[in-house]
């Protein structure tokens, strides 16, 4: 099974059980891989709220992906990392994981898409389709066009990352993308459910 498909990217802003009620429900909705993102809390923090997920997770066979830091997926046995292009080298992350873990890269630009092709990675997140307030540091947005080209070239599955929700999900469905990652369409529904249950319909 493509585990891709309807990938939730987790909002650091919420508060623990708001966190774990978010994952509780998007799962039932039809997620299908769930990545912790912590941008600005100390470690031990991370850690604590990585555990908090995968005790979610423990028993769906959603898997569990860390962003950025190797350390915490070690620590908390996750079953994968998403690096950015200023995180861990893939090859040293991947020596670190092993060979079975989830290893994703971000790729911002064209020549790091080709670059990307090398390394021992096994998913790329084409960042970003569209703009976005979630994360506003970003070199480039896609677009349709920048999507489907990225297709045409990369080897990888592609994860599409950026401003993506049920209003713009079906061009991008459309494409042949493998995945869609998503933090607000989900992490700020009222009903987080829901949100991924029609997000999960309008994929299939
Ligand atoms: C699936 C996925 N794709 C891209 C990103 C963005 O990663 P990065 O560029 O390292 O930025 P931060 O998320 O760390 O701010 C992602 N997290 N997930
Ligand atoms: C983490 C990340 N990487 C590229 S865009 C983005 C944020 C996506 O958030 P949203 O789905 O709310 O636009
Ligand atoms: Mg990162």
């Amino acid at each position: 099974m493509n585990p891709y498909r309807l990938y939730l990217v987790t909002d650091e802003q919420l508060p623990v059980e708001r966190l774990q009620q978010v994952v509780r429900e998007a799962v039932a909705g039809g997620v299908t891989l769930v990545q912790v993102r912590e941008k600005h809390g100390d470690v031990r923090a991370f850690i604590e709220r990585a555990e908090a997920v995968q005790s979610v997770l423990k028993g769906t066979g959603v898997p569990l992906i860390i962003n950025d830091r190797v350390d915490v997926a070690l620590a908390v046995n996750a079953d994968g990392v998403h690096l950015g292009q200023s995180d861990m080298p893939a090859a040293c992350a991947r020596r670190l994981l092993g060979p079975d873990k989830l290893l994703g890269l971000s790729v911002e630009t064209e020549q790091q898409l080709f670059e990307s092709e090398s390394l021992p990675i096994d998913y790329l997140g084409l960042s970003a389709i569209f703009a976005t307030p979630t994360k506003t540091d970003l070199k480039k947005h896609w677009g349709i066009d920048g999507l489907q080209q990225a297709l045409a070239v990369s080897a990888r599955p592609i994860v599409a990352i950026g401003g993506i929700h049920q209003n713009n999900l079906g061009i991008i469905a459309q494409t042949g993308v493998h995945g869609v990652a998503l933090v607000s369409a989900i992490c700020s529904a009222s009903c987080p459910q829901t949100a991924a249950r029609t997000l999960r319909a309008i994929l299939e």
